[in-house]
């Protein structure tokens, strides 16, 4: 009797005073089941429910008041313009609800960067988002998902997230939605962030290092609730011995920009350049990226940009670079602008 009453006190007054966290679950490694648990890259993916991910790890309680809500129950790779427009949405709407402190996204970590930015770049208001998915299944030998959840919700539930765009947790560190990329295919080490991460979570604790520059969130020129659709605009991966059938093919599509993920410094073969420029003579804009996976592209150096009418990207990857277009040409399409508007984010 004395024992009960001890433990319902202390209870009764933490739940009170906790952050309230909604955890969004879209599917993923992280809802992921495995035949056995040495099957650590060969399984199911998006397959366990988020209460059952919640129920796994009862630490949660003890850092916020958590709730769940099943958005999809997809891999990530299948996420496409109208699910990232749907899940923006219940974003916003959760962190327009004044009993919503926080906000985690439980994701396949495949397009796990492309979300996070789309939100970076749409969402207005400064209460933390954070993602957070996982290499390993849930059935996995040390599945990294529960402490990978753990951390997201810690970190959600800190003040010192707010303000700070939309974040990644992963493997213990907190990466910016702007800089973070999935760089390997297995690890659990895989997402990296170019110039480092914001910070990390030791024992529980959030520590912030340093604090994204460019604009994000409440900064940003684009909101999700002026953004009924998104324009097309698609990737063309660059290789040896390339051909223009792809281009043709976006173009006759439909296609409004095409996305060079080019070689190195985004250069083009000379057997390509005429196929570029009458792309371009057409109307669709041409972006210049790389496919080597970090740096900037510099403008009129592999190619004659201002010539052409091209744009160049910062050094936003070319999935990146496609989502920020897209938002880009919701605005405008004068090239200038455009071009500015791939400088500033
Ligand atoms: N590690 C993962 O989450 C990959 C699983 C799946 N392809 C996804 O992105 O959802």
């Amino acid at each position: 009797m004395l024992l009960l009453l001890v433990m319902a006190v202390p209870f009764a007054q933490a739940s009170e005073e906790k952050p309230n966290i909604v955890i969004l679950a879209t599917g993923g490694t992280i809802a992921g089941s495995g035949a056995s648990s040495a099957n650590v890259s060969a399984y199911q993916s998006a397959v366990v429910g988020v209460d059952k991910l919640i129920a796994a790890v009862p630490e949660l309680k003890d850092v916020a008041s958590v709730r769940g809500e099943q958005v999809f129950q997809i891999g990530s790779e299948s996420f496409n313009n109208e699910r990232w427009l749907t899940l923006a949405r219940r974003v916003s709407e959760l962190q327009n609800s004044p009993d919503v402190d926080g906000i985690v996204i439980t994701h396949g970590t495949d397009t796990m960067e492309e979300t996070a930015y789309l939100l970076n770049l749409t969402l207005k208001s400064d209460k933390p988002v954070v993602l957070v998915g996982s290499m390993r299944p849930s059935t996995a030998l040390s599945a990294d998902g529960p402490l990978n959840l753990y951390n997201a919700v810690v970190v959600a539930a800190d003040p010192k997230a707010s303000g700070m765009g939309v974040l990644v947790v992963m493997n213990d560190d907190i990466h910016s939605a702007r800089d973070v990329t999935k760089s390997s295919s297995l690890k659990v080490e895989a997402f990296h962030s170019l110039y480092g991460p914001l910070g990390e979570v030791v024992e529980g604790q959030p520590r912030f290092y340093r604090a994204p520059i460019r604009p994000h969130t409440t900064q940003s020129e684009f909101s999700v609730d002026d953004i009924a659709s998104m324009p097309e605009v698609d990737v063309v991966y660059t290789h040896g011995n390339m051909n223009r059938v792809p281009m043709d093919a976006f173009i006759a599509h439909g296609s409004k920009a095409l996305i060079w993920a080019g070689f190195g410094n985004g250069s083009v073969p000379d057997y390509m350049d005429a196929v570029l420029e009458e792309a371009r003579a057409r109307g669709v804009f041409i972006v210049r990226t790389t496919r080597t996976g970090s740096g900037a592209v510099v403008r009129n150096g592999e190619a004659e940009d201002d010539k052409y009418d091209y744009i160049v990207v910062d050094d936003q990857n070319p999935a990146k670079a496609r989502l920020l277009m897209a938002l880009a040409l919701t605005k405008t399409t004068d090239t200038a602008k455009l071009q500015e508007i791939f400088w500033k984010y």
